[in-house]
């Protein structure tokens, strides 16, 4: 069977900035109908994957990893199995893949798996690369990341969210921004009822030629990089780090090192998960959170949370921070079916100790942290009193 070209939109941007916020009204388009989707999730427990409410079935998690990096393998392979399950008749015919990136994605190696791979780029077409920037973080965050940086030069598109959240003088500075680094993407208001069409989608073929010459040398060092021989693209569960260089200045040296070893992405940046077994008391989830972000607010790149709370466990609660917002939080009608029902937190953080959120989760919801002896747990309890002993 002879298959039609098959559009590829990417929708990338940086932690929390509302991809899948945006991903989920877009998919209540009905034109989406035949729309699969690829979500790739940076942390050890899933969470995104349960909160897309896809009307179709294709839907594919990539988990645990970082696309641009430790599961790029896995994303080839995925667009390789929708393409066999449309021929062999397994699937019904897609009209478009959407792959939504995880925020520290930078998107030059994602972009090339789609453009630069053999087998991939003879079905598939990349239609546009849509990056979505929040209002409040986005200047700091694309001065401070590469990747939010990259992200933004790439873009076909940028949808502008969280403007209701911002002064209107910070506004005018992260479009100005935008402008710089990208003059000729179009900006779509995240709130507008265009955000959320699918002909948002529509970009035409992706074209470098229109933008900084940077975005066009980024793609031709990581199709060098995946042709060169010692190229050691590992795909490892369980190893979602890689060094996303020293270099943190601002694209034109970042430097691309795919080296598995560490869960880091950046040196001081982590993604790690708490699970806990019991249903929480509502004070005691909030006073966590409370503390955590007043003292360490801007450490906290990002948290998502599905948490079972004592009043009512079969609702289950959710929870996104970003740096220094903390959304409201939003209780699900019941459980997403056939989840897991236990309390699950994500953390990517940086400069921010995990075993410390460990000992603070533990203090609040009654529990020693793990892994080590509970006296030494005891008195190197964030809440310990100075000077106490026990
Ligand atoms: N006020 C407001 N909140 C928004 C907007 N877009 C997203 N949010 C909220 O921002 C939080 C994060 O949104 P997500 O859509 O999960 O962000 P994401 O980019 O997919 O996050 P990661 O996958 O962690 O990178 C959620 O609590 C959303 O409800 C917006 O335009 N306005």
């Amino acid at each position: 069977m002879t298959l039609e070209r098959i559009p590829v939109s990417i929708l990338t941007g940086f932690l929390g900035a509302g991809k899948s916020t945006l991903l989920n009204r877009l998919l209540k388009d009905p034109a989406m109908k035949d729309a699969a989707v690829i979500i790739n999730e940076f942390g050890e427990v899933g969470i995104d994957h349960l909160l897309v409410e896809a009307s179709n079935d294709a839907v594919v998690e990539l988990a645990d990893g970082c696309l641009c990096c430790t599961v790029r393998g896995e994303l080839v392979d995925t667009l390789a199995e929708l393409i066999d399950g449309m021929q062999t008749g397994r699937l019904k015919p897609l009209s478009r893949i959407v792959i939504e990136t995880t925020g520290l994605a930078d998107p030059a190696p994602v972009m090339q798996s789609v453009m630069g791979h053999p087998a991939i780029a003879q079905h598939f077409d990349l239609d546009g690369v849509l990056t979505v920037v929040d209002a409040v973080n986005g200047l700091a965050t694309i001065d401070n990341f590469p990747e939010a940086y990259r992200q933004v030069a790439v873009a076909d598109r940028l949808i502008l969210t969280k403007k209701t959240l911002a002064d209107s003088e910070v506004i005018d500075r992260v479009m100005a921004r935008l402008r710089t680094l990208n003059p000729r993407a179009p900006i779509t208001d995240g709130d507008e009822e265009d955000a959320a069409q699918a002909s948002i989608l529509i970009n035409g073929l992706y074209d470098p030629g229109s933008k900084i010459p940077d975005v066009d040398r980024w793609l031709r060092d990581e199709m060098a990089a995946a042709d060169a021989p010692h190229h050691d693209h590992e795909h490892h569960h369980g190893h979602h780090g890689h060094d996303h260089g020293d270099h943190h200045d601002h694209g034109p040296a970042h430097h691309h090192h795919h080296a598995h070893d560490v869960n880091r992405h950046g040196d001081q940046i982590r993604s790690y998960a708490i699970v806990h077994d019991q249903p929480i008391d509502p004070m005691a989830i909030n006073m966590f959170i409370d503390l955590l972000r007043s003292t360490h607010g801007e450490k906290l790149l990002r948290m998502k949370a599905i948490v079972a709370l004592t009043d009512r466990p079969d609702r289950p609660l959710v929870l996104h921070g970003v740096q220094s917002i903390f959304h409201a939080p939003v209780r699900l009608p019941a459980w997403p079916d056939g989840s897991d029902r236990r309390t699950r937190l994500v953390l990517i953080t940086k400069d921010l100790s995990e075993d410390y959120v460990r000992d603070l989760f533990g203090a609040f919801t009654g529990r020693v942290a793990i892994d080590r002896p509970d006296r030494a747990a005891m008195t190197d309890n964030p809440l310990s009193v100075p000077g106490l002993k026990f």
